[in-house]
């Protein structure tokens, strides 16, 4: 065997080779570390010296479940920019919002959107302009106020049963979680809407076996979001370990698939057949009706429909979920608002539709003040600063530069909102221009909520029919303010899980 100096040649030549490795990451730890921290473009920005270099500060707070906080927690510290990654910059800044939501600004949003859903095929993770503005032309039209007015039955029927289940469950005493509830009524609601047919939960009183199914994967797609090479090797592992609870989670994916391509292609035979009579309602069935004409300017493929409706399910079953927990739980938690509501219901003549409650005034003012306060989807969405960079505020970003515009910190600007941390419904009364142009609850501009129409019936007519079926109920002692303090996965919940009310107590009302 060769020898350096008595040392065996190949042991040599491993220590050296390691020795070698670590001195060179090191050095360009190191020279990274320097360039961050004094030449980067975006060495200006404020913030701590180790979210120039390192993600570890974000990652950590995502996976805690405290991203919006530990961010706002920075502006406060740093200021409207703030550096909280080596390559993203928070803005709390309202031109900024103007300017990264224009329509005629080109940022898109970033990579993020393509590891947290694992490339989808659906409008939401679109992250190129044109194929989502193609997508849009398509399938916007589906969420029209017509389209939405014509669902209205299948939205106030799952309604009812929801509050009819609260309501007994009410009278059988004891404390019942609202929450749960309103978690079943919203995914057969969107099961309904987007597939033509719901996925039986209200009736089953247990989430059905597609919902468990999503759940996991939108778990999943949590964590790839922030490490996304890892997880993507862990599920190529995961088919070759032989247990049932990896084999189940590796399987999640595809029987979404199947499920949805099945749904979807039943919905298609059922819309072929009733060519002139009504066929079932759905989001989808005039869309499906323009799968195979050619006069029509902008298509989607049945593949594309199924991935959309399945999206839906995603994008609108949680959001729904807490929102209308929340605003339950502001109904109860403020009896003065629950008393001007309950008089404000009681002027509604005869059956109580959404075009009706439109009209109810401080309905609209409660409903705006929970979408500021407790809307579910709050934090920053990631935007890609667009090719020449831009200027932003101080500060001109290069392009690729990831910008962040949390909505729980432009909500809660005491410069724009009067005590913002309180819910007082009627700041909407006299809202200044400020106030409208702060409110990020349903995204912005081009890639704001298609679902909105949908979403804000539901809040709605949960809200009438909770408030007039159980005008007896109260917040139980299980129900605190901490307990309905935020947790944010990508969405805010409260960390309890749990909106408990009973029937009230001692004549308390
Ligand atoms: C209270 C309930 C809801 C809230 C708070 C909410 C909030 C949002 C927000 C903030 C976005 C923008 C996301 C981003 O920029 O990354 C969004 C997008 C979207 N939402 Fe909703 N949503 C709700 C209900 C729904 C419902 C019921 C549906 C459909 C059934 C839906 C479908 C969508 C879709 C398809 C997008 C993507 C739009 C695009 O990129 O063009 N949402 N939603």
């Amino acid at each position: 065997m060769a020898r350096i100096d008595g040392i065996p040649f190949d042991v040599n030549v491993v220590t050296l080779a390691i020795f070698a490795a670590i001195c060179g990451f090191i050095v360009y730890r190191v020279l990274t570390t320097i360039h961050e921290l004094y030449f980067s473009p975006l060495a200006d920005v404020p913030g701590p010296w180790h979210t120039a270099v390192s993600r570890a500060w974000l990652t950590w707070n995502v996976m805690a479940g405290r991203r919006i906080f530990a961010v706002h927690e920075m502006h406060m510290k740093y200021g409207p920019f703030v550096r909280i990654s080596p390559t993203e910059i928070a803005i709390a800044d309202l031109d900024s919002l103007r300017r990264i939501y224009s329509p005629s600004e080109p940022y898109r949003k970033s990579d993020w959107y393509l590891n947290m859903t694992g490339g989808t095929d659906s409008i939401f993770a679109l992250v190129h302009n044109d194929a989502h503005r193609y997508r849009r032309k398509a399938y916007g039209n589906a969420f029209s106020n017509s389209n939405i007015t014509m669902l209205e039955p299948v939205v106030r029927r799952h309604v009812q049963t929801c509050v009819s289940k609260v309501k007994r469950d009410l009278e059988g005493g004891g404390p019942v979680n609202v929450m749960q509830w309103l978690h079943l009524m919203a995914a057969d609601i969107n099961g309904e809407v987007s597939y033509g047919k719901d996925f039986g939960q209200l009736e089953n009183e247990a989430d059905s076996p597609f919902v468990q199914d999503l759940t996991a994967i939108t778990m999943i797609g949590g964590i790839r979001a922030e490490f996304p090479t890892i997880v993507e090797v862990l599920q190529s592992a995961a088919r070759l370990i032989p247990l049932p609870a990896i084999q189940w989670l590796a399987g999640c994916h595809a029987r979404v698939n199947e499920y949805g391509n099945k749904a979807i292609a039943e919905l298609q035979r059922e819309v072929q057949h009733c060519k002139d009579d009504n066929p079932r309602p759905s989001l989808f069935t005039k869309l499906i009706d323009g799968v195979d004409d050619p006069t029509v300017k902008y298509r989607l493929t049945m593949q594309e429909i199924a991935h959309e409706a399945t999206n839906n399910i995603i994008a609108g079953s949680e959001t729904v979920t807490i929102t209308s927990t929340y605003l339950l739980w502001v109904i109860y938690r403020h009896p003065e608002v629950r008393a001007k509501l309950l008089s404000e219901f009681a002027t509604v003549d005869g059956e109580v539709t959404d075009e009706k409650l439109q009209g109810l005034e401080y309905l609209r003012l409660v409903i705006k003040e929970t979408l500021r306060l407790y809307a579910a989807a709050q934090m920053g969405l990631p935007r890609v600063v667009p090719a020449g960079g831009r200027q932003l505020g101080p500060y001109f970003l290069p392009a690729g530069t990831e910008v962040t515009i949390q909505g729980y910190t432009m909500h809660r600007d005491p410069d724009v909102f009067e005590e913002p941390f309180l819910f007082k419904p009627e700041r909407w009364v006299n809202a200044t221009r400020e106030m409208e142009a702060s409110i990020l609850s349903w995204g912005g501009a081009s890639r704001s909520c298609l679902g909105q129409n949908l979403a804000m019936m539901e809040l709605r007519l949960i809200a009438a029919a909770m408030l007039t079926t159980c005008p007896d109920a109260e917040l139980a002692a299980s129900c605190t303010d901490e307990s309905m303090e935020f947790e944010n996965y990508f969405v805010v919940m409260p960390k309890s899980h749990k909106l408990e009310i009973q029937v009230a107590q001692n004549g308390n009302r």
